[in-house]
Formats: C-alpha cells, sequence, structure tokens
C-alpha cells in the first residue's frame, strides 16, 4: 500500500460526515446510509462525549458503521481511538494536539490516512513534517457539537495558511451548513466537514445533497 495522493486527498474531503452515536436523535445507522446516499465523500467515526459507546459495544457500532461504508465506498475514518483504527483495519486516523503526536501514529498506521487537527501555522508545519495527509482548521463558525473548541476564527486562519504557503489537503471544521460552505471553499479549504448539518438534519439525505451541490458548485 502506499500514501494518498493529495489530489485524492482532496477529492475526499470535499463533504466529510463526522459523527458518532450521541449526535443524532434519529437512529445512527439510518442517519449514515442516508448520508452515504447523499454523497458524502468521507466518514469519521467520532464516538466521544456524553453518553458515547465504550469497550465492545463501540467496537461493534464502529464495525457496523465501516461495512456501511464499504458498500458505499466511501473511506472510514476512526477520531482518537488509534488501537480501534488498528483493530478495524480502518482506512485512517484523525487525531487532534491533545492525543497521541503525529509521528508515533504514522508509525503504528504505515500508509493510511492521516488527518491532523490544527489551529495555527506552527502546528500545521508540525502535522505536516510529522506526515499528516490532511489538516482539519477550525472551528469555522460557532459550534455546539465540541464542548472544549477553541475560539470561533471564520475563514481567516484557512486563508493564512495559504497564503503562508501551505499546500496540504485542508477541511474546515465547526458549525458548516449549506449556507456557509461555500465561504470554506473559497477561502481555500478543499472541502468541508460536518456533524449537525446532517446527524440532526429533518433529512440527512437532502441535507446531504444540498452541501454536496454547493460545494462542486465552487471547486
Ligand atoms: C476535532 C476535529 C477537527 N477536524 C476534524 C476533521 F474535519 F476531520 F479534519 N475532525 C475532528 N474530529
Ligand atoms: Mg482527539
Amino acid at each position: 500500500m502506499v500514501r494518498i495522493s493529495n489530489e485524492k486527498m482532496r477529492e475526499l474531503l470535499r463533504v466529510y460526515f463526522i459523527m458518532g452515536s450521541n449526535n443524532c436523535k434519529k437512529d445512527p445507522l439510518e442517519v449514515i446510509r442516508e448520508a452515504l446516499e447523499g454523497g458524502i465523500t468521507l466518514f469519521q467515526f467520532r464516538e466521544k462525549g456524553k453518553g458515547a459507546l465504550t469497550g465492545e459495544k463501540k467496537h461493534v457500532f464502529a464495525k457496523e458503521i465501516q461495512s456501511i461504508c464499504k458498500k458505499y465506498n466511501v473511506p472510514f475514518i476512526v477520531n482518537d481511538d488509534v488501537d480501534l483504527a488498528i483493530a478495524l483495519d480502518a482506512d485512517g486516523v484523525h487525531i487532534g494536539q491533545e492525543d497521541e503526536s503525529a509521528d508515533r501514529v504514522r508509525e503504528k498506521i504505515g500508509d493510511k490516512i492521516l488527518g491532523v487537527s490544527v489551529h495555527n501555522l506552527e502546528e500545521a508545519r508540525k502535522a505536516i513534517a510529522q506526515g499528516a495527509d490532511y489538516i482539519g482548521v477550525g472551528p469555522v463558525f460557532p459550534t455546539k457539537t465540541k464542548e472544549d473548541a477553541k475560539e470561533v476564527q471564520g475563514t481567516s486562519l484557512i486563508l493564512s495558511l495559504r497564503q503562508n504557503g501551505i499546500q496540504i489537503p485542508m477541511v474546515g471544521i465547526g458549525g458548516i451548513n449549506a449556507e456557509n460552505a461555500s465561504e470554506v471553499v473559497k477561502a481555500g479549504a478543499d472541502g468541508v466537514s460536518v456533524i449537525t448539518a446532517i446527524s440532526l438534519a429533518e433529512s440527512p439525505f437532502e441535507s446531504t445533497k444540498q452541501l454536496v451541490m454547493t460545494v462542486n458548485e465552487c471547486l
């Protein structure tokens, strides 16, 4: 296996759905099926916070989602839990600044996809040096999903990272929906990642389709 190309990574980042069992009111598997039908390009399993599953229940739930993603040929990324990602032979891992260092994770996962959350130019440079395939930049808009989210920065950090020559595939995160997604892509992100805009939508299918159309219009 070889590392994913930048070009392929940019394509995967177009509409990146992130979810855990506690992010939705409807049946989580039904929400994910609708999101896949609606055209998400990448999925991240983020089982975290109040009421999140743990241990065997978390493992079984992740495996179920992974098999549904496989049917749609959408890569399955695991947030934080590197051991779970390896146990499931997931397509990749996403880590934050407070998790294991990116170079240690890169050693453990070989050529799988590695994403890193960054909040400034220094963190972005370090993530690239340590083998990240993409970076998550945010929170772009106010978000209720992540309790310990850093301060809202709009699209300024995306803009300044690109102006400082950061070329790595980049996805915006934080309070993004079909109404504000184009601003994120126009600022220089390769795509948008969302939780609530899809997971709590009246119709996750319709809301995903809206996002896909909006993002594709500005690429
Ligand atoms: C905290 C996070 C920040 N960014 C991302 C991603 F969108 F994947 F880059 N995922 C996270 N879980
Ligand atoms: Mg983390």
